[in-house]
Order: C-alpha cells, then structure tokens, then sequence
C-alpha cells in the first residue's frame, strides 16, 4: 500500500514537472491521458451544456410513450473517432439532423472551457462531419515542429498553426505571397525558414534584398542568382521576365497538339512537361519591397515603374512557367504607387505579423479575408513571430515559425549548396561564393556565413 502511494506521489510530481517545464511533453506523456478522459466522460453533459444536443426523434419519442419507458435523452453529435496528437486531441464528429458545422464552430470557445482545454477550433471535413481540434496549451509559445511532415515538391512546412497541425507554404497550391508585417516582427524568421525549407529541394532561388544583402547574401551558396539594389533588382527581373517568355515556348513545343492527343497528355504548365524536359521552378524572394518602389528622381521613378510592371508581369504568368514570388515588407498599398494594388491582388497567399496599425493589416487581408484583420491587430507585441496566414477562400489561421537563427540558415543553405542549379539565363546574377572546406570538415563550424 505504502508502495503504492509513493509511486502515485512519484507520478504526480513528475507530471508537476513536466508541466512546469515543458508542456509538449507534458502532454506527449500525461496530459493527453488525461484529457480523453475528461473529454469521454463529460462528452454528452457538456455537449448538451454548449447547446449542441438535438431532441430524440419523434418515433423514439412515441415508442417510450408506448412501452412506458422515461423520455429518451437528447442527443449529442455521434464521435467517430478520437485521436490524441502530440499537442492535445482531434475529435472526428457526425452531426444529428438538424445541427450544421456553424452551430460547432460558434460553440469552440464554450468547448475550450468546458473541457478544460488551451484552445480548440472546428472545421467541416465533408458534409455532415466536423473535426474538433483540441490543444491543451499554448503551442505556438514554444514551437516544435513534429519530426515527420508530409513530403512533396515545392511544398514547404514552414509554421506551426494554433491548432497544432503544420502550416505549409505551398507554391503549386499558392504560387504568389506577400509578407507583411511592422519592424521586428519576425518576416526575416519567416522567410528563412521558407529559404531552409526550400534548400532542399530542386528549385532556383533568386533573391532581391534591398537591405544591402543582410538577410539573403549570408545564404548565397544555395542561391542562383542574387541582387542587393534597386538597380540590379530591375536587371534580374527584366532577365526573369524573359525567361518566362523562354519557358512558354518551351512549353508550346512540347503540346504538339494533334486530334491524337489524349487531353490529359497536353502541357499546361511545366509540371506537365516530362522530367527531363522541365526546367527548373524558381522562387523569387523580395525583402523588403518597399525599397523597389520608392524613388526620389525622374530616373528612379522611371527604372520602379519598369520594375514594378516586371514584378507584375511575373505574378500574371509566372505560375505555369514555375516562376513563384515571395514578397516581403513592412506596408504595401496604394501609397506605394500606381501598379501596387494589381501587383497585389495577383499574389494570393497572404501572411501579416504583427503590425502597427489598421491599415497595414487591411493591405494584407481587407480584399480577401476580413475577419483576419481583426486577428492580424490583435497580434501581441511582446511574441514576435506569431502571424496570421490567409487565402483567398477566405478562411485565415494564426501561425508561427519555428526560432531558425540565421547561423543555422547558412548551414543548411551550405548543406545543399550541391543542388544550387545552373539556370543559364540567370548566370550573371550568381554571386561570388567562396569554395566550401572540404566534405571531412564539420559545416557548422567552418563555413563562413558570408558570400
Ligand atoms: N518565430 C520566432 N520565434 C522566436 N523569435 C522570433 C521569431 N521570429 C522572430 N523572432 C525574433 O524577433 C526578432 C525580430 O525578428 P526579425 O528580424 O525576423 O523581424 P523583422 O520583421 O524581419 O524585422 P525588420 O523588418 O526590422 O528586419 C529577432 O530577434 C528574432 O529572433
């Protein structure tokens, strides 16, 4: 007996400590016990509590009268499946007649209470069937990303949502994005965390870094084709834009479009191209954009206007010749000038961190999602990182990057600095990088973080 209860002791302080100290493992260990419990055994008063019960069916309602039996209960939506994660659990459910997934998603807040949970969020699956996803803390405080994700082409996990599942930035899905966000709110993070997501994949990348290089150039091994001013900026994106031009040729000769042809063997975009005939997708990433379109004289307004209408260009066509923007910056809107606003809505994926005011988040969100806006204001100032990420469906969802320092970018960028591809098109643009040490010699210590 004595036994007994100092292991229970033992137990309990263990998960005191865990808590304390980490919650994901907390929660990886106890928590998630714990909470299916709690949500199996109080699932049907709580339901009925959050005003998410229907009445017994008229017929079961008649057949108690007949039998003489008590008046059945009502009924909560059915659970066809309970699954815990790593960060809390996910709950599949069907709803009974009458209940829609909007009853569930305006009952969330109600749940997270009931349940004793940090956060939970509905979605509707298919028709009829809602997912519950449940986490028992703050997960986007301290953020892991789980040890597995889903792996396809050009398709980067490279956030944690609230909710617990990875955010993936994913060009086939949302070729064009915009960052937006105040001073030191973390877009650099972010666009190196897309930067040591993408390394690894067969892709170029062009950065334009109007921040002298500070963010990009320390990454040039992994890069093809680089720029640190305005005026190389407008010399490579003029370059790109004919590179386009070249791809769609390309493409144009592959379609051989005959009567034989079945449809589904007629290129549309490189992706339908055979492998070795396809060339290389590219992601432009652009830092802070503002600099590219603010100008002093007659000659700098003229080279922004031409680089503005190549950035255009590129966000209209780039797609089915594999040609992505990433653009990153504190504001963009019509302030920036004529050209901004349509440059703008070609690029779909839209992330803001913290900003400083209304209509800073309004540039990101007031044309696609306006519920995010709201979100995007109400980030907290003292958790850089944390961003609100939407889509034009309309649907919005807080995220954060995981901490990479910018020493940790440079050794996976100098990690696959073997797949940098030679795009010919852009050689001119290729920065001078050193040779890396020898394969024996540990990277992490001895690469310089320097082109
Ligand atoms: N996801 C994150 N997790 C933890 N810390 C972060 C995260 N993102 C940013 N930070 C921290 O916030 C600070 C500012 O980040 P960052 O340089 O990315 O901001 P920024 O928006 O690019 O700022 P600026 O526009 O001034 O360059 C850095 O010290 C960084 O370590």
């Amino acid at each position: 007996m004595t036994g007994l209860l100092v292991s229970l002791l033992l137990v309990g302080v263990i998960a005191v400590i865990l808590r304390w100290q980490r919650p994901a493992w907390y929660w990886m260990t106890f928590g998630v016990t714990f909470a299916a419990l709690r949500v199996a055994v109080r699932y049907t008063s709580v339901m009925d509590a959050c005003g998410l019960t229907v009445p017994p069916a008229r017929w079961r309602l008649s057949l108690a009268r007949m039998a003489n039996r008590p008046v059945p209960e009502s009924r909560a939506p059915r659970i066809l499946r309970l699954r815990p994660t790593r960060t809390g659990l996910v709950l599949r459910l069907k709803l009974r007649p009458g209940q829609d997934a909007f009853d569930v998603a305006s009952a969330t807040d109600r749940l997270r209470h009931s349940f004793g949970m940090y956060g939970v969020t509905s979605r509707e699956l298919h028709s009829g069937v809602v997912e519950l996803r449940m986490t028992g803390y703050d997960v986007l405080r301290r953020v892991q990303m789980p040890a597995k994700t889903d792996h396809a082409p050009m398709r980067i996990p490279v956030a944690l949502r609230e909710d617990g599942s990875v955010h993936y930035r994913d060009y086939r899905a949302v070729p064009h994005g915009l960052t937006l966000g105040a001073t030191e709110s973390g877009k650099s993070v972010y666009q190196r965390n897309l930067v040591a997501g993408l390394a690894s994949h067969d892709v170029a990348l062009v950065g334009i870094d109007c921040k002298q290089g500070v963010e990009l150039f320390p990454l040039a091994r992994r890069f093809s084709a680089l720029a640190d001013n305005p005026d190389t900026a407008l010399e490579l994106l003029e370059t790109l834009v004919q590179h386009m031009g070249d791809v769609y040729q390309l493409i144009r000769a592959a379609q051989r479009i005959t009567v034989d042809v079945p449809d589904a063997d007629i290129a549309a975009d490189i992706w339908d191209l055979p492998a070795d005939m396809r060339p290389t997708p590219v992601v432009v990433l652009v830092d802070e954009v503002a600099e590219l379109a603010l100008f002093a004289t007659k000659d700098e307004e003229k080279r922004r206007d031409r680089i503005v209408t190549a950035l255009v260009r590129l966000a209209q066509l780039g797609r089915a010749a594999g040609i992505y923007l990433e653009i990153c910056g504190q504001r963009f809107g019509s302030e920036l000038g004529k050209g901004i606003t349509m440059l703008r809505a070609q690029l779909t994926g839209r992330t803001a961190h913290r900003v400083n005011d209304e209509s800073s988040a309004n540039m990101a969100f007031g044309d696609i999602a306006p519920d995010a806006v709201l979100a995007a204001i109400q980030i907290p100032t003292d958790v850089p990182g944390i961003a609100v990420s939407g889509d034009s469906t309309g649907g919005w969802t807080r995220i954060r990057a995981p901490h990479t320092s910018l020493r940790q970018a440079v050794n996976i960028c100098n990690r696959h600095a073997d797949r940098t591809p030679d795009v010919p098109a852009l050689a001119a643009f290729r920065p001078a990088v050193a040779p890396l040490p020898s394969a024996a010699a540990p990277l992490a210590k001895t690469a310089p973080a320097t082109a």
